[in-house]
Protein backbone atom coordinates (compact mmCIF):
# COMPACT_ATOMS: atom_id res chain seq x y z
CA UNK A 1 0.00 0.00 0.00
CA UNK A 2 1.03 3.33 -0.82
CA UNK A 3 0.85 6.17 1.47
CA UNK A 4 -0.66 9.29 -0.26
CA UNK A 5 1.92 12.04 0.31
CA UNK A 6 0.64 15.78 1.73
CA UNK A 7 0.61 18.52 -0.48
CA UNK A 8 2.61 21.05 0.89
CA UNK A 9 2.26 24.66 -0.42
CA UNK A 10 5.77 25.91 -1.63
CA UNK A 11 7.79 27.79 0.96
CA UNK A 12 7.83 31.04 -1.10
CA UNK A 13 3.45 31.39 -0.68
CA UNK A 14 2.57 34.48 -0.49
CA UNK A 15 6.02 36.61 -0.11
CA UNK A 16 7.84 35.69 -3.51
CA UNK A 17 10.86 35.78 -4.35
CA UNK A 18 13.54 38.48 -4.72
CA UNK A 19 16.19 38.62 -7.19
CA UNK A 20 19.43 40.58 -5.64
CA UNK A 21 23.16 40.93 -6.64
CA UNK A 22 25.91 40.55 -4.37
CA UNK A 23 29.02 42.57 -4.60
CA UNK A 24 31.96 44.18 -2.35
CA UNK A 25 34.76 47.02 -2.25
CA UNK A 26 38.20 46.28 -0.65
CA UNK A 27 35.64 43.34 1.10
CA UNK A 28 33.06 45.41 2.39
CA UNK A 29 30.09 43.63 1.28
CA UNK A 30 26.51 44.16 -0.27
CA UNK A 31 23.51 42.86 -0.88
CA UNK A 32 22.03 45.09 -3.84
CA UNK A 33 18.64 44.97 -4.74
CA UNK A 34 16.97 46.36 -7.79
CA UNK A 35 13.67 48.60 -6.76
CA UNK A 36 13.63 51.07 -9.48
CA UNK A 37 9.73 52.21 -8.91
CA UNK A 38 9.66 51.52 -5.27
CA UNK A 39 7.63 48.52 -4.62
CA UNK A 40 9.54 46.69 -2.36
CA UNK A 41 8.73 47.01 1.51
CA UNK A 42 12.26 47.10 2.90
CA UNK A 43 11.79 46.74 6.58
CA UNK A 44 14.79 46.45 8.95
CA UNK A 45 13.92 42.69 9.75
CA UNK A 46 14.38 42.08 5.57
CA UNK A 47 17.82 43.93 5.78
CA UNK A 48 18.98 41.87 8.96
CA UNK A 49 17.79 38.33 7.12
CA UNK A 50 19.71 38.92 3.99
CA UNK A 51 22.87 40.24 5.49
CA UNK A 52 23.13 37.33 8.15
CA UNK A 53 25.88 35.00 7.08
CA UNK A 54 23.87 32.16 8.27
CA UNK A 55 20.05 32.03 7.66
CA UNK A 56 20.49 34.81 4.48
CA UNK A 57 23.02 35.96 1.67
CA UNK A 58 25.67 37.87 3.71
CA UNK A 59 26.66 41.44 3.73
CA UNK A 60 27.90 44.43 5.75
CA UNK A 61 25.04 46.26 4.55
CA UNK A 62 22.29 46.26 1.94
CA UNK A 63 21.74 48.81 -1.20
CA UNK A 64 18.40 49.45 -3.10
CA UNK A 65 18.75 51.13 -6.28
CA UNK A 66 15.48 53.00 -6.32
CA UNK A 67 14.40 56.12 -8.72
CA UNK A 68 14.97 59.47 -6.71
CA UNK A 69 11.32 60.23 -7.12
CA UNK A 70 9.76 57.27 -5.52
CA UNK A 71 12.60 58.70 -2.52
CA UNK A 72 9.72 60.55 -0.25
CA UNK A 73 12.80 61.69 2.13
CA UNK A 74 15.50 62.34 -0.37
CA UNK A 75 17.15 65.56 0.26
CA UNK A 76 16.16 68.06 -1.43
CA UNK A 77 19.90 68.65 -3.59
CA UNK A 78 19.18 65.53 -4.71
CA UNK A 79 16.06 65.96 -7.03
CA UNK A 80 18.05 66.08 -9.82
CA UNK A 81 19.53 62.65 -9.88
CA UNK A 82 17.75 59.86 -11.46
CA UNK A 83 19.28 57.21 -9.00
CA UNK A 84 18.98 56.74 -5.51
CA UNK A 85 21.24 54.95 -2.85
CA UNK A 86 19.22 54.02 -0.36
CA UNK A 87 21.88 52.57 2.48
CA UNK A 88 20.82 50.14 5.40
CA UNK A 89 23.56 48.76 7.76
CA UNK A 90 23.47 45.05 8.09
CA UNK A 91 21.41 45.81 11.72
CA UNK A 92 18.64 47.61 9.71
CA UNK A 93 19.63 51.08 10.88
CA UNK A 94 19.64 53.86 7.62
CA UNK A 95 23.08 55.16 7.00
CA UNK A 96 23.71 58.17 5.42
CA UNK A 97 26.48 57.66 3.29
CA UNK A 98 28.15 54.65 2.32
CA UNK A 99 31.83 55.36 -0.06
CA UNK A 100 32.46 51.85 -0.58
CA UNK A 101 29.15 50.90 -1.45
CA UNK A 102 28.54 54.16 -3.98
CA UNK A 103 31.12 52.73 -6.20
CA UNK A 104 28.85 49.22 -5.59
CA UNK A 105 26.18 50.69 -6.61
CA UNK A 106 27.74 52.51 -9.94
CA UNK A 107 29.13 48.73 -11.05
CA UNK A 108 25.88 47.21 -10.07
CA UNK A 109 23.63 50.43 -12.58
CA UNK A 110 26.49 49.66 -15.17
CA UNK A 111 25.69 45.78 -15.34
CA UNK A 112 21.70 46.56 -15.68
CA UNK A 113 22.72 49.10 -18.83
CA UNK A 114 21.66 52.05 -16.45
CA UNK A 115 24.80 53.91 -16.81
CA UNK A 116 28.05 53.50 -19.25
CA UNK A 117 31.07 55.31 -17.94
CA UNK A 118 32.16 56.39 -21.38
CA UNK A 119 29.25 58.90 -21.24
CA UNK A 120 30.27 61.07 -17.94
CA UNK A 121 30.13 61.34 -14.80
CA UNK A 122 26.75 59.34 -12.97
CA UNK A 123 25.08 61.94 -9.87
CA UNK A 124 23.34 59.18 -7.22
CA UNK A 125 21.41 60.81 -4.97
CA UNK A 126 22.04 59.37 -0.84
CA UNK A 127 20.86 60.44 2.09
CA UNK A 128 23.86 62.98 2.37
CA UNK A 129 23.61 64.58 -0.68
CA UNK A 130 24.77 63.73 -4.52
CA UNK A 131 28.25 62.22 -5.13
CA UNK A 132 29.30 62.20 -8.67
CA UNK A 133 30.72 58.62 -9.75
CA UNK A 134 33.82 58.35 -13.25
CA UNK A 135 35.81 55.73 -13.82
CA UNK A 136 39.65 55.95 -12.92
CA UNK A 137 42.76 53.83 -13.88
CA UNK A 138 43.88 51.10 -11.38
CA UNK A 139 47.39 52.46 -9.49
CA UNK A 140 50.40 50.01 -9.67
CA UNK A 141 50.50 47.18 -7.00
CA UNK A 142 46.63 47.00 -6.01
CA UNK A 143 45.46 44.60 -8.37
CA UNK A 144 43.55 44.23 -11.07
CA UNK A 145 39.70 44.62 -10.33
CA UNK A 146 39.04 48.21 -12.10
CA UNK A 147 38.54 51.58 -10.26
CA UNK A 148 36.20 53.97 -9.45
CA UNK A 149 36.51 57.61 -8.22
CA UNK A 150 33.92 59.30 -6.14
CA UNK A 151 32.84 62.94 -5.18
CA UNK A 152 32.48 62.38 -1.51
CA UNK A 153 31.85 66.12 -1.07
CA UNK A 154 32.97 68.35 2.03
CA UNK A 155 34.89 66.94 5.25
CA UNK A 156 34.30 68.17 8.38
CA UNK A 157 35.65 68.23 11.99
CA UNK A 158 32.77 69.10 13.66
CA UNK A 159 34.99 70.29 17.06
CA UNK A 160 36.67 72.79 14.65
CA UNK A 161 40.17 74.16 15.57
CA UNK A 162 40.10 73.30 19.33
CA UNK A 163 39.44 69.99 18.97
CA UNK A 164 42.53 69.68 16.59
CA UNK A 165 44.57 71.64 18.98
CA UNK A 166 43.48 70.09 21.80
CA UNK A 167 44.33 66.24 20.42
CA UNK A 168 40.73 65.34 19.73
CA UNK A 169 37.21 66.00 20.94
CA UNK A 170 36.30 62.07 22.49
CA UNK A 171 38.24 59.58 24.66
CA UNK A 172 37.92 56.33 23.26
CA UNK A 173 38.28 53.08 24.99
CA UNK A 174 39.46 50.24 22.93
CA UNK A 175 39.49 46.39 23.36
CA UNK A 176 42.43 45.19 24.15
CA UNK A 177 44.49 48.29 24.38
CA UNK A 178 45.39 49.73 27.75
CA UNK A 179 44.65 53.28 28.15
CA UNK A 180 42.42 55.33 26.74
CA UNK A 181 42.81 57.25 23.54
CA UNK A 182 42.24 60.54 21.97
CA UNK A 183 39.47 60.27 19.30
CA UNK A 184 38.85 62.97 16.49
CA UNK A 185 34.95 63.35 15.16
CA UNK A 186 35.46 63.92 11.56
CA UNK A 187 31.85 63.99 9.14
CA UNK A 188 31.58 62.54 5.88
CA UNK A 189 27.88 63.08 5.69
CA UNK A 190 28.28 60.05 8.43
CA UNK A 191 29.85 60.46 11.65
CA UNK A 192 33.19 59.15 12.24
CA UNK A 193 35.75 59.03 15.14
CA UNK A 194 39.48 58.77 14.10
CA UNK A 195 42.09 57.50 16.83
CA UNK A 196 45.56 57.51 15.43
CA UNK A 197 47.64 54.63 17.32
CA UNK A 198 51.53 55.10 17.56
CA UNK A 199 52.30 51.43 16.52
CA UNK A 200 51.21 48.56 14.22
CA UNK A 201 51.49 46.22 17.19
CA UNK A 202 48.65 48.60 18.67
CA UNK A 203 46.65 48.15 15.83
CA UNK A 204 47.16 44.52 15.45
CA UNK A 205 46.28 44.51 19.48
CA UNK A 206 42.95 46.27 19.51
CA UNK A 207 39.91 43.84 19.92
CA UNK A 208 36.86 45.27 17.59
CA UNK A 209 34.67 42.37 18.44
CA UNK A 210 33.16 44.64 20.80
CA UNK A 211 32.32 48.41 19.64
CA UNK A 212 34.60 51.03 20.90
CA UNK A 213 33.37 53.29 23.57
CA UNK A 214 33.23 56.64 22.55
CA UNK A 215 32.65 59.52 25.52
CA UNK A 216 30.85 61.95 25.05
CA UNK A 217 28.51 59.35 23.49
CA UNK A 218 27.64 60.82 20.27
CA UNK A 219 24.04 61.58 19.43
CA UNK A 220 23.55 59.24 16.52
CA UNK A 221 26.74 56.49 17.27
CA UNK A 222 29.86 56.67 14.98
CA UNK A 223 31.97 54.98 13.24
CA UNK A 224 35.24 54.09 14.36
CA UNK A 225 38.77 54.48 13.01
CA UNK A 226 42.10 53.10 14.02
CA UNK A 227 44.83 54.54 12.10
CA UNK A 228 48.44 54.02 12.09
CA UNK A 229 50.59 56.41 9.99
CA UNK A 230 53.24 54.35 7.65
CA UNK A 231 55.28 56.98 5.90
CA UNK A 232 55.24 59.37 2.83
CA UNK A 233 55.95 58.03 -0.98
CA UNK A 234 56.28 59.74 -4.29
CA UNK A 235 53.17 59.74 -6.67
CA UNK A 236 54.33 59.20 -10.39
CA UNK A 237 54.08 62.79 -11.23
CA UNK A 238 56.56 63.33 -8.17
CA UNK A 239 54.12 64.91 -5.75
CA UNK A 240 54.16 63.45 -2.06
CA UNK A 241 51.45 60.70 -0.66
CA UNK A 242 50.87 59.36 2.59
CA UNK A 243 49.82 55.86 3.67
CA UNK A 244 48.33 54.76 6.63
CA UNK A 245 47.01 51.54 7.55
CA UNK A 246 43.31 51.52 9.50
CA UNK A 247 41.09 48.95 11.03
CA UNK A 248 37.19 49.88 11.26
CA UNK A 249 34.67 49.28 13.63
CA UNK A 250 31.18 50.18 11.83
CA UNK A 251 28.01 51.76 13.47
CA UNK A 252 25.40 48.99 12.71
CA UNK A 253 27.40 46.31 11.72
CA UNK A 254 31.28 46.01 13.48
CA UNK A 255 34.24 45.52 13.24
CA UNK A 256 34.42 45.37 8.30
CA UNK A 257 37.35 44.67 6.33
CA UNK A 258 36.60 48.30 5.19
CA UNK A 259 35.15 51.51 5.09
CA UNK A 260 35.06 54.07 2.28
CA UNK A 261 33.96 57.75 4.19
CA UNK A 262 36.18 56.02 7.30
CA UNK A 263 39.07 56.27 4.95
CA UNK A 264 38.43 59.78 3.88
CA UNK A 265 37.49 60.32 7.57
CA UNK A 266 41.11 58.67 8.87
CA UNK A 267 43.16 60.47 5.50
CA UNK A 268 41.37 64.20 6.73
CA UNK A 269 42.53 63.45 10.00
CA UNK A 270 45.85 62.69 9.88
CA UNK A 271 46.10 65.22 7.10
CA UNK A 272 45.12 67.64 10.19
CA UNK A 273 47.35 66.75 12.58
CA UNK A 274 49.93 66.65 10.20
CA UNK A 275 49.59 70.45 9.24
CA UNK A 276 50.69 72.82 6.91
CA UNK A 277 53.25 70.35 4.56
CA UNK A 278 51.27 67.24 5.07
CA UNK A 279 50.44 65.32 1.77
CA UNK A 280 47.19 65.87 0.50
CA UNK A 281 46.81 62.08 -1.13
CA UNK A 282 46.65 59.30 1.15
CA UNK A 283 46.49 55.84 0.58
CA UNK A 284 44.73 53.43 3.16
CA UNK A 285 45.80 49.80 3.85
CA UNK A 286 42.42 48.82 5.18
CA UNK A 287 42.20 44.26 5.65
CA UNK A 288 40.38 44.14 2.18
CA UNK A 289 42.73 46.05 0.41
CA UNK A 290 43.50 49.67 -0.49
CA UNK A 291 41.80 53.05 -0.75
CA UNK A 292 43.01 56.39 -2.20
CA UNK A 293 42.10 60.03 -0.74
CA UNK A 294 42.66 63.09 -2.57
CA UNK A 295 41.75 66.08 -0.26
CA UNK A 296 41.74 69.34 -1.93
CA UNK A 297 44.83 71.40 -0.81
CA UNK A 298 45.20 74.50 1.63
CA UNK A 299 43.56 74.56 5.32
CA UNK A 300 39.88 74.68 5.85
CA UNK A 301 37.01 72.44 4.94
CA UNK A 302 38.47 69.63 2.71
CA UNK A 303 36.63 68.30 -0.60
CA UNK A 304 37.53 64.74 -0.71
CA UNK A 305 37.83 62.32 -3.45
CA UNK A 306 37.82 58.21 -2.75
CA UNK A 307 38.78 55.90 -5.35
CA UNK A 308 38.97 51.96 -4.73
CA UNK A 309 37.83 48.84 -7.01
CA UNK A 310 33.72 47.75 -7.15
CA UNK A 311 33.29 43.94 -7.88
CA UNK A 312 30.17 42.59 -8.48
CA UNK A 313 30.78 38.70 -7.70
CA UNK A 314 27.01 36.73 -7.78
CA UNK A 315 23.11 37.07 -8.68
CA UNK A 316 20.86 35.29 -6.88
CA UNK A 317 17.43 34.77 -6.57
CA UNK A 318 15.96 34.68 -2.81
CA UNK A 319 12.52 32.83 -1.59
CA UNK A 320 11.16 35.53 0.77
CA UNK A 321 9.38 33.24 2.43
CA UNK A 322 12.20 30.88 3.84
CA UNK A 323 14.57 33.87 4.37
CA UNK A 324 11.88 35.69 6.74
CA UNK A 325 10.72 32.10 8.20
N1 LIG B 1 30.97 50.91 4.82
C1 LIG B 1 30.52 52.20 4.47
C2 LIG B 1 29.83 52.97 5.57
C3 LIG B 1 28.46 52.37 5.87
C4 LIG B 1 27.62 53.17 6.85
C5 LIG B 1 28.17 53.22 8.24
N2 LIG B 1 28.21 51.93 8.87
C6 LIG B 1 27.33 54.19 9.08
O1 LIG B 1 26.43 53.75 9.82
O2 LIG B 1 27.57 55.39 8.98
C7 LIG B 1 31.55 52.99 3.71
O3 LIG B 1 32.25 52.37 2.89
O4 LIG B 1 31.61 54.20 3.83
Amino acid sequence: MTVPVPVQAPASAGLGRVDVTKGHGTRNDFVLVDDRDGALDVTAELVRRLCDRRGGLGADGLIRLVATAHVPDAPADTRTTAWFMDYRNADGSVAQMCGNGVRVFARYLERLGLWRPETGDLAVGTRAGVRAVRAVDVPVGVGDDAWFAVDMGPVTLPGGATALAGGGDAEVEVGGLDVTRPGLGVDVGNPHTVVVLATGADLVRADLTRAPVVTPVPAEGTNVELVVPLGEESLPDGAPAGRVRMRVHERGVGETQSCGTGAVAAAAAVRAYGGAGAPDVWFVEVPGGTLRVTLTPGVGTPHAELAGPAVLVAEASVDLAALLA
